[in-house]
């Protein structure tokens, strides 16, 4: 399962501000996804977390260092090629939701199957299954404002979902729920993960959704300062990254997906 990162960024640095409050938000981080992966990342507030999320998202670009999405680089891009890659590559989950408050569930999930060229009727066969994944089956024509926190997560996490992209990014995705809605997000959370295999990461600051993820990585100043895995009762110090062997070096994922389905 851990052949390769879908998604991997090696010593990010992000600066933020300009003079005297010149902050330097990233101080060389690394950070791998792998297919199949629910992890989340903790940290502090003022940590870099949003800053490296929106890193991650293609929305913000690092001072230095280097991503690759889909054995894509993603340095050196259009703002064009950006959002071309955070179509095919990225799914995005939000604390508030982002729902349209004037569409139903169905129309919400379309609206992002719509914009990525979709048929009108792919678009609403992948948007229903989407939410019956999610559990909502029996809510397609349900408005926002009808729906509760839960149920308007759930039409978010089916709106990431919907066009199948390898990875998704949540952004405090429980911030705004009850202690058991918050535990059912996350418990879907790490089921998308695992089906498709898709590579699923999480900020957030509730130390009680630590028991769904398959890994926690802890970010403190800037810096990567912990990796824990599930069932380690420890926390794995982060390590500089070896240089890695020419014929260790992986396929990239579009070549490796041809070779599946060869
Ligand atoms: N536009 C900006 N200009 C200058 N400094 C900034 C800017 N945005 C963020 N920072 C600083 O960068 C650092 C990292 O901020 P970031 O928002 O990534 O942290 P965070 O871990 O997401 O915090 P929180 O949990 O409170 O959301 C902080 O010291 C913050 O004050």
């Amino acid at each position: 399962m851990r052949a390769f990162p879908i998604l991997e960024a090696r010593q990010i640095v992000k600066e933020l501000g300009q003079g005297e409050g010149k902050v330097q938000a990233l101080k060389g981080v690394d950070l791998a996804l792998y297919e199949g992966e629910f992890t989340l990342l903790m940290g502090p507030s003022g940590s870099g977390k949003t800053t490296l999320l929106s890193i991650l998202g293609c929305l913000l670009t690092p001072t230095s260092g280097t991503l690759t999405l889909g054995g894509e680089s993603v340095v050196h891009r259009s703002a064009e090629d950006l959002a071309d890659l955070r179509r095919r590559h990225l799914g995005f989950i939000f604390q508030s939701y982002n729902l349209f408050p004037t569409l139903s569930a169905l129309d919400n999930v379309r609206l992002g199957l719509d914009v990525r060229g979709f048929s009108s009727r792919e678009c609403k066969e992948r948007a229903a299954e989407a939410l019956i994944e999610v559990g909502l089956g029996h809510r397609l024509k349900a408005y926002p404002g009808t729906l509760s926190g839960g149920e308007k997560q759930r039409v978010a996490i089916a709106r990431a979902i919907a066009p199948e992209p390898p990875v998704i990014l949540a952004d405090e995705p429980t911030a705004a729920l009850d202690t058991e809605n918050g535990h059912a997000i996350m418990e879907l959370l790490s089921c998308v993960a695992r089906k498709n295999g898709r590579a699923v990461l999480a900020v957030t600051h509730d130390p009680r959704t630590i028991p769904f993820a398959d890994r926690v990585i802890e970010i403190e100043d800037g810096i990567i300062s912990g990796e824990r895995k599930k069932h380690a009762a420890t926390v794995i110090p982060a390590r500089p990254r070896q240089p890695q062997a020419a014929h260790g070096t992986p396929a990239p994922y579009q070549e490796r997906k041809r070779q599946a389905h060869a």
